[in-house]
């Protein structure tokens, strides 16, 4: 696919060039891949969908795209709009039915949080279906905010200086998760799914708005970008620029690495 209709297509080439330059930073994908790409429904899967497609067609290298959905079960989540969506780009959505909102509701420990449940739960039935469709990467829509919200967060609530990385191999070995989105600004996302009139679909679950705290980490940014224009590049650029000298990690220095 090509600019998508009603897409001012600047920012869409600026989109298109953030991921390929992610994917040639982090060595996200080569010759041969096949490409099991989680669809939510939401905004930035399903960009990641069209700019992945648009590259397929553009790459001097050959890679397949496997569109899966996890169904938690949750009543009305609307899987025949991402179904068209995804036949559009001339693809067939795989769509992994599970008990997940049933399993949270009669196994969540007091105190524990739904949505992280619910998160590991979807991790763990993705990674089931990319093994079986015999993909090799499993690729997720994070974008840049994603990751620089989960920096934030993991310092001042988990007291670790952690985010995301663009690309980490499972446990297991055999699945490569890549992140081809992380340089893709939040903002941006949402006005080219606004332009190219795309409809979004949520998973219907019943504390949609639940993270909270990663709300009040968007509105502290938001905040201080009025001071600060540059504060969400520079945090990421952070993220690529560690000087571990500097850090206080008694583990690094026991290891020598510091
Ligand atoms: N039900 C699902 N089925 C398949 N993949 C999923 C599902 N939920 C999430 N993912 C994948 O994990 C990524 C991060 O999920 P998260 O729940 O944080 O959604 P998000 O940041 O709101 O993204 P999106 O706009 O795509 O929903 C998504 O972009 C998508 O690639």
């Amino acid at each position: 696919m090509s600019c998508p209709a009603g897409v001012d297509p600047k920012l869409w080439r600026s989109l298109r060039n953030g991921a390929g330059r992610a994917i040639g930073d982090f060595g996200l994908i080569k010759d041969g891949d096949r490409i099991c790409v989680g669809i939510s429904g939401g905004k930035d899967s399903l960009l990641l969908l069209m700019l992945l497609v648009e590259m397929q067609r553009r790459a001097p290298i050959n890679y397949q795209l496997v569109p899966v959905t996890i169904d938690a079960g949750f009543p009305g989540f609307n899987t025949t709009t991402i179904q068209n969506f995804v036949a559009d780009l001339g693809l067939e959505l795989s769509i992994e039915q599970t008990g997940h909102a049933s399993l949270i509701t009669t196994k969540l420990r007091p105190g524990s949080s739904y949505c992280s449940f619910c998160a590991r739960l979807k991790r763990g039935a993705l990674y089931g279906a990319a093994r079986r469709l015999g993909c090799n990467l499993l690729a997720l829509g994070h974008h840049r905010d994603d990751f620089i919200e989960t920096l934030l967060l993991n310092q001042f609530f988990i007291g670790t200086l952690k985010a995301m990385a663009a690309k980490t191999v499972c446990d297991t070995g055999d699945i490569t998760v890549i992140r081809p989105l992380v340089y893709l600004a939040e903002e941006d996302i949402i006005t080219t799914v606004r332009q190219a009139g795309i409809t979004t679909v949520s998973c219907n679950c019943p504390v949609a708005d639940a993270d909270q705290q990663r709300q009040r980490m968007k509105q502290l940014l938001h905040r201080l970008e009025q001071e600060i224009p540059q504060i969400k590049n520079s945090l990421l650029a952070a993220l690529g620029n560690v000087q571990p000298r500097h850090l206080l990690d008694r583990q690094l220095s026991k290891e020598g690495t510091v």
